[in-house]
């Protein structure tokens, strides 16, 4: 019996409470990656039982521990989503679905948070902006599916092409390469969108689009803990995270979740952003602290990860934003652009992008 299937004959002895059935007959037990002797799965849940599935994940972790050969266990609750089916059907050996980069990106950063709205997609295009004003090469893959922001944010429009309906061809403005999951939904593109699934979809993204030679891969994800951000930790080598927040304790609380993952697959954490950090009125400069201040400093030290930037909350960032033009481009010598110029040069200081 190899050892995937003894670790899934394991998981059967668990039960769901919710079906009555054991979880993998019951399907919430997802996504189950066994690596040499490290074995990781996550359970779906309905949010509202999180607490309730909780023992559920543990006797589940457990349970994978004890089969003999296996050394470490990494078991996570995410939310349930509709779409996606019980993922048990035979894989690749483990060799194949290890983390593998992307031919010609030197390195990968992923930009996350814990809620949405925080301005994640706003300091992505920013810091890439940032980048590419610095000389680095620098793309952007805009994984939010759902809420796609990348190409109102970059001005670009239009479809991107598939001259042999395999490979894919991005779109470019401000020095940045761009690619949205989103500019590939419609039906028109079905040719190169097949997997109607996040995880394949996010897959042909890193793997499919004509980066080019990039030094930085930034991937601009959904809020959140979901599949995507799983699948990308899991199959590709992470060179980095960074976990955007505002000041405000529940932006907090999800930012710790995004952390915790993280740590949990392994990829290294380069930092914390607190957006929104100080209101700069546009009209007399008067600031203000409107989501209160500190908040995310103070929570990064306690994690142990480094705080690498405050972003201003002003509304120039926003209108930059809507207009196709990130701050860092339309304004470069604001305060507001200085403040992710700095994170950006740091990062390459660090050998980070
Ligand atoms: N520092 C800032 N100052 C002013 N407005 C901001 C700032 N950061 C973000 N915004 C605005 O807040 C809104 C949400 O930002 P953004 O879309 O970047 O968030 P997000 O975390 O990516 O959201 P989602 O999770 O929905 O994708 C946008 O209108 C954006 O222009």
């Amino acid at each position: 019996m190899s050892l995937r299937d003894a670790v899934l004959a394991n998981l059967k002895k668990i039960t769901d409470p919710v079906s009555g059935q054991d979880i993998v007959s019951a399907g919430v037990m997802r996504a189950l990656n066994v690596e040499g002797d490290t074995v990781r799965f996550v359970i779906e849940v309905d949010p509202k039982l999180a607490e309730r599935m909780e023992p559920v994940r543990a006797a589940a972790e457990q349970a994978a521990q004890m089969v003999d050969g296996v050394n470490k266990v990494t078991a996570m609750l995410t939310a349930h989503s509709e779409k996606a089916p019980p993922d048990l059907k035979p894989k690749p050996k483990p060799s194949e679905t290890g983390p593998a980069p992307v031919a010609g990106v030197d390195r990968i950063v992923a930009i996350a948070s814990g809620k949405g709205g925080v301005g994640k997609s706003t300091v992505s295009a920013n810091l890439a902006c940032a980048l590419a004003a610095e000389g680095r090469r620098v793309g952007l893959l805009d994984a939010d599916v759902y809420g796609p922001s990348q190409p109102r944010m970059l001005g670009v429009s239009g479809r991107p092409a598939s001259p042999d309906g395999k490979t894919i061809l991005p779109l470019r403005n401000h020095g940045v390469t761009m690619m949205s999951m989103g500019l590939m939904t419609n039906e028109g593109q079905a040719v190169v969108w097949r997997g109607p699934m996040l995880m394949g979809a996010l897959q042909q993204m890193m793997n499919q689009v004509q980066w080019g030679a990039l030094d930085v891969l930034i991937v601009d994800l959904p809020p959140g803990t979901g599949d995507v951000q799983l699948t990308l930790t899991q199959k590709f080598a992470l060179d980095g995270a960074i976990v955007v927040s505002t000041p405000q304790d529940v932006a907090l609380i999800d930012a710790r979740k995004g952390i915790d993952m993280f740590r949990q697959t392994q990829t290294p954490i380069l930092g914390m952003i607190e957006n929104m950090s100080t209101h700069i009125c546009s009209n007399c400069g008067h600031e203000e602290h409107i989501f209160g201040h500190g908040g995310v400093a103070a929570e990064a030290e306690k994690l142990g990860v480094p705080l690498i930037g405050e972003i201003p909350l002003h509304l120039d960032v926003r209108m930059a934003a809507d207009s196709g033009a990130p701050i860092v481009v339309a304004k470069p010598d604001s305060p507001q652009a200085e403040a992710f110029r700095a994170i950006a040069r740091d990062m390459i200081a660090k050998g980070q992008a």
